[in-house]
């Protein structure tokens, strides 16, 4: 099927390029005409493994294309998907600023009547706006049909997620787009929920909510497991075995970030005010996750002191995951700052992020892609990131290589008995630095 995908970011370009896969014809458009370009070259615009040997391939076998222009993009499309961002407002909202744009480019441009599938995340109630939006910019017999279906894909694994995710989810009123979004997405070979449009849309964000939710319950427990000498590792390990509560999205750390958590419990939050619901809950969450950051500041300034002025500090891990470059809601961009104001010199490593964190960050700290520079002769090492590779390195690297072995790890990647037993003085979260007699 001929297939149109307006936005090539982190959710267009995958999905692009996964329809593609499948065995659609693909053209995707985007304002940004140097994106356009870099992917006319077969170069991903973004890190995301798997993503530029498939790209590469479809582009090879004519189902793949990239433009700037609408009219080029829309023809002969049937279905056109919205995968441009909805950014967070000053006050929490949603912008669905490019959403609308988008939607105005596309009813400039419409020459024949289309499915619209919105798999920006929306609030609820989005998708019938913009059908209306379009609708009253195009003739009577070019009125599109709107459908929504989120997504669900999680980046640095974006395409394994894609192929092998939960479910599908498709909301719309039309039976007839039901079923030509069925017959697009069978090849996938995924469970498809078909819903209204209100639920769709629901559904995103309260599958968002709930795994940012698992995070800082999580992140309680080890907060109070560092107080009763319990290890929220094992904790999380005997929560997980039982099958109503799963194993996932139970790692404690240094808290949620990224593009999508943050934003969408803010926008939930304002969307449930809106309808005057008080979402108390989801506030708790935001607020435990806000914290995280904090508690690990204080351990820092517990043990070294808050004048960190003379100390040289390696910061390992800048984006907000592993497997990724984006730096959106990374807790460095929090972090960094804040040992910078503490009067830290601060070396910085990442191995894919540390360009763009130099745009954001390059005021503050100095970056490299090599974690042996960001150790050598530092007094202190704090974890941000638990990057493969990071995670890989003995105990003894931070022996040999640091002024002071000293490492607070905001992902739990090391095991902290190891961690002693080769001399390095070792905070993480959610796990007892004293034996539990002494507490008792
Ligand atoms: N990043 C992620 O992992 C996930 C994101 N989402 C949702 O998907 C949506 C998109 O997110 P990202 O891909 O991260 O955004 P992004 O910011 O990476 O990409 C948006 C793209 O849209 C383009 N664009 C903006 N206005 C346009 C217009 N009028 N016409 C054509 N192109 C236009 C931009 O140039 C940019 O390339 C958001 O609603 C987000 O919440 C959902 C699931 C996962
Ligand atoms: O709407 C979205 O954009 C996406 O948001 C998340 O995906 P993503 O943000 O890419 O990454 P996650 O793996 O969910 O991690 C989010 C944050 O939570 C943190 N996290 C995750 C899991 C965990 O157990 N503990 C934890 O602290 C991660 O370090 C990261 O900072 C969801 O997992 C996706 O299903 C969703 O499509």
């Amino acid at each position: 099927m001929k297939i149109a995908v307006i936005g090539t970011g982190y959710v267009g370009l995958v999905t692009g390029v996964a329809l593609a896969e499948i065995g659609h014809t693909v053209t995707c458009i985007d304002i940004d005409s140097d994106k356009v370009k870099t992917l006319n070259h077969g170069i991903p615009t973004i890190y995301e493994p798997g993503l530029g040997e498939m790209m590469q391939r479809n582009m090879q076998n004519a189902r793949l294309f990239f433009t700037a222009d609408y009219a080029r993009g829309l023809d002969r499309a049937r279905v056109v998907y919205l995968a441009v961002g909805t950014p967070e407002r000053p006050d929490g909202s949603a912008n669905l600023d490019y959403v609308r744009q988008a939607a105005r480019d596309l009813a400039a441009h419409i020459s024949h009547p289309l499915i619209v599938v919105i798999k920006s995340t929306v609030p609820v109630g989005t998708n019938y706006k913009i059908q209306r939006l379009i609708n009253r910019l195009v003739p009577e017999d070019m009125r599109v049909t709107i459908a929504s279906n989120p997504e669900f894909l999680r980046e640095g694994s974006a395409i394994h997620d894609t192929f092998h995710g939960d479910r599908i989810v498709i909301g719309t009123d039309n039976p007839a787009a039901a079923e030509v979004l069925e017959e697009i997405n069978r090849p996938f070979g995924l469970p498809i929920l078909h819903t209204d449009i209100c639920s769709s849309e629901m559904i995103k964000y309260a599958s968002n909510a709930f795994l940012a939710t698992k995070i800082s319950f999580i992140n309680e427990i080890a907060n109070l497991c560092e107080k009763l000498g319990a290890d929220v590792e094992e904790v999380a390990q005997g929560m997980g075995l039982d099958h109503r509560i799963g194993p996932d999205f139970l790692k404690a750390g240094i808290g949620y970030g990224g593009s999508c958590f943050p934003k969408d419990t803010h926008a939930l939050v304002q969307l449930a005010g809106n309808h005057h619901h008080d979402f108390n809950l989801l506030k708790s969450v935001i607020e435990v996750n806000r914290q995280q950051q904090r508690l690990l500041l204080e351990k820092i300034e517990n043990r070294l002191g808050g004048d960190l002025a003379g100390k040289r500090l390696a910061v390992l891990g800048l984006a907000f995951k592993p497997n990724t470059d984006d730096m959106r809601e990374s807790p460095a961009l929090v972090m960094v700052p804040e040992l910078a104001k503490r009067g830290a010199d601060l070396i910085a490593y990442d191995p894919i992020a540390s360009g763009r964190a130099e745009q954001l960050l390059g005021q503050v700290a100095v970056f490299t892609n090599h974690v042996d520079e960001a150790l050598r002769e530092a007094d202190c090492a704090v974890i941000l990131t638990d990057w493969p590779d990071i995670r890989k390195m003995e105990p003894e690297t931070y022996k040999r290589l640091m002024k002071h072995a000293i490492v607070f790890d905001g992902r739990n990647c090391y095991s902290p008995n190891e961690m002693r037993r080769a001399g390095i003085d070792y905070y993480s979260i959610g796990r007892p630095n004293r034996a539990t007699e002494f507490i008792f």
